[in-house]
């Protein structure tokens, strides 16, 4: 007769971050915590970088008469008293399970399972202020889409968050624009998690099942219990997930982000999530100044297909232990990523406007973002940065492309010729 483990401890979330990603993703858990209440703990705690917030005149809370409208409020205050983020994910209401925390330590120090979500360019500063003072054996999820890159090479955000903390961290990324997933229109995700055997003779519950879609990740196998290596070759000191709690595997991971309007599919290549999500934000910026210049679809497929290409190049390239080509071209994470950012992301209409109105893209990223952040322009420097590095920079004309129009030495019209093999 099958067992069934009774675990004394739940799982505790914290939300990382606090955005129109952030917020959308922690609805998401926070609708599936109190759903499943033997494996998580119900409330959610969302750090929120802390500012003064004044409640825009068309909202459903604006009121001239009220106090909480005459002057600017601090966001968290607002989404802890409205259940609503007014500034990042406006008219949509959150549960009131989510707690909007502006001390990012305290946010933190509880949670068994760390979701980060910010935009990239602030995730090094937050893991400095984290570091030692979150539990040792907690896991985390990054839904950050870029990659880190620095004077020691490219690494995904997944692994420079874990190797800075000290903790295993999987990825979460797919053609998931935030504003319809906040209003429960439905679509599909990815969610890599493939931690490490912790020990070989008695694996923890956590090890990823053999029989996954995607199979296990071998070099990730620790002898010891105590380190195991990264799909980039370092090594990193892990603590197994204690007893008492519930078993992270796909099934449990699963069941803290799908919903009937957010379909999961767990996988375990953390690094095709992770660059499908970066690279394509890149592209999508190709993909606008197409469209901007009144080329029509045609166009933009032709810089989705290149950039589908390219995205896989990278993997195999430069991630060529883990990476799989199919994540690209079966997965959210991929091709539906690529579809979508090209189609109506914030890169993507950034970019269209950029070329229509003659101005630079960050002043249209200014004008119309109301503080969200495009992740493509920055990413779009840093993978330069990396290929210029390894001379590589003609073997993914598109990246190099992108990059050059940013940096005003080439235009958007130039993109046929960049983009056109040398030989043919
Ligand atoms: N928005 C989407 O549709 C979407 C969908 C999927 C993935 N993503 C990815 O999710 C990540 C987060 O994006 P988002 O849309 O939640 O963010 P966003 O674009 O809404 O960015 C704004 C956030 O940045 C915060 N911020 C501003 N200055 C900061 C600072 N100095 N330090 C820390 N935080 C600061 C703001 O408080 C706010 O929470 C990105 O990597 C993005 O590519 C976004
Ligand atoms: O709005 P973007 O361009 O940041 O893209 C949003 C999501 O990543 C789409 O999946």
């Amino acid at each position: 007769m099958a067992s069934l483990a009774v675990h004394s401890k739940k799982h505790k979330m914290c939300v990382v971050g606090s955005g129109n990603w952030g917020t959308t993703i922690a609805k998401v858990i926070a609708e599936n915590t109190r759903e499943n209440k033997d494996l998580f703990d119900e409330e959610v705690q969302m750090w929120v970088y802390e500012e003064e917030v004044q409640i825009p005149k068309d909202s459903k809370h604006y009121d001239p008469g009220s106090s909480l409208c005459s002057k600017p409020q601090k966001l968290t205050q607002l989404i802890n008293g409205l259940h609503e983020n007014v500034k990042y994910l406006p008219n949509i209401p959150l549960p009131e399970n989510i707690v909007a925390n502006p001390e990012i330590t305290d946010a933190v120090k509880d949670a068994t399972i760390l979701i980060f979500n910010l935009p990239h360019q602030f995730i090094n500063k937050v893991c400095e202020n984290i570091k030692g003072k979150i539990l040792p054996f907690a896991r985390g999820i990054s839904c950050i889409k870029g990659v880190a890159v620095s004077d020691k090479g490219c690494d995904l955000f997944s692994d420079s968050i874990g190797q800075k903390l000290g903790i295993y961290v999987g990825a979460l990324s797919g053609a998931n624009i935030a504003n319809e997933i906040a209003l429960e229109k439905w679509c599909e995700t990815t969610v890599a998690y493939d931690p490490p055997v912790m020990d070989s003779r008695q694996p923890t519950p956590e090890a990823t099942p053999s029989g996954s879609p995607h199979g296990s990740s071998a070099n990730l196998k620790d002898l010891n219990g105590t380190t195991a290596t990264t799909p980039k070759g370092k090594t990193q000191k892990l603590l197994a997930l204690p007893a008492e709690y519930p078993p992270l595997n796909h099934s449990n991971m699963k069941k803290l982000f799908h919903r009937p309007y957010f379909h999961v599919r767990m996988v375990t290549d953390v690094a095709g999530v992770s660059l499908g999500g970066a690279l394509k934000n890149v592209v999508a910026l190709a993909a606008g100044w197409v469209d901007g210049l009144g080329w029509g679809d045609n166009a933009k497929a032709a810089v989705m297909r290149v950039g589908i290409l390219e995205e896989t190049k990278f993997g195999r390239t430069f991630f060529s232990e883990t990476c799989r080509t199919e994540t690209f071209t079966e997965e959210s994470a991929g091709v539906a990523d690529m579809i979508t950012s090209c189609s109506g992301g914030r890169n993507f209409r950034c970019a269209k406007m950029s070329v229509k109105e003659g101005k630079p893209i960050e002043e249209i990223e200014e004008r119309e973002l109301n503080g969200q952040k495009l992740q493509g322009t920055s990413t779009a420097y840093e993978v330069n940065e990396f290929l210029r590095s390894q001379n590589r920079e003609k073997d993914f004309p598109l990246f190099t492309a992108v990059y050059e129009i940013l940096d005003g030495k080439k235009k958007p019209q130039d993109i046929p010729s960049l983009i056109e093999p040398a030989n043919e």
